[in-house]
């Protein structure tokens, strides 16, 4: 596998669920992803090092250009995350995290309205907590 091609196959699959996704969102539904393009961003671009700008234009290529209208990073060091996976698949090296993160951490500060970042050392009920909470910032619901 080259970088390249790694990330080409995840664009690729990602411009087909764009279109599930368009499905959903024309029809008024509520979309949820675990993961979208600021993780091409940060591991293909900063973790692989193919760059920042190549990723992000090949990303508007591959969705269209759909952005989500909030995105949660839940921020945490590479050490305590090693420590809570046990068992490792082939992203989860110590120094390339260290580039993943950074590259995570570089998208939340540019993109301040859109990226929330959420402290991952904090337990699950309260980061669940703080998602909910600002989704009702940010959405009235009737019921
Ligand atoms: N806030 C948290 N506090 C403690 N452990 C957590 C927390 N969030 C996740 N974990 C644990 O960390 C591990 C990896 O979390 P997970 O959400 O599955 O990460 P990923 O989606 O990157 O694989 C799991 O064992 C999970 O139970
Ligand atoms: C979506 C995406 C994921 N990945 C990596 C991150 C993960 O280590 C791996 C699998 O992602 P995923 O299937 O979301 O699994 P998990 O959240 O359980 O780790 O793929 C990329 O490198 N680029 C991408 O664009």
């Amino acid at each position: 596998m080259t970088p390249k091609a790694e990330l080409l196959l995840f664009l690729a699959s990602r411009n087909l669920l764009v279109e599930d996704i368009k499905h959903y969102l024309f029809r008024g539904y509520f979309v949820v992803l675990d993961r979208y393009v600021d993780s091409s961003v940060a591991y293909q671009g900063f973790g692989r090092g193919l760059g920042k700008e190549v990723v992000e234009k090949l990303n508007a290529f591959a969705t269209d250009g759909l952005i989500p209208d909030v995105t949660f990073y839940i921020d945490i060091d590479v050490e305590t995350a090693l420590r809570r996976k046990g068992e490792l698949n082939r992203f989860e090296k110590r120094e390339f995290l260290e580039r993943v993160r950074k590259g995570y951490l570089l998208l939340a500060e540019e993109h301040p309205e859109r990226i929330v970042i959420l402290d991952g050392n904090r337990t699950v009920e309260e980061i669940h907590r703080m998602v909910v909470e600002e989704i009702e910032r940010r959405w009235k619901f009737d019921g």
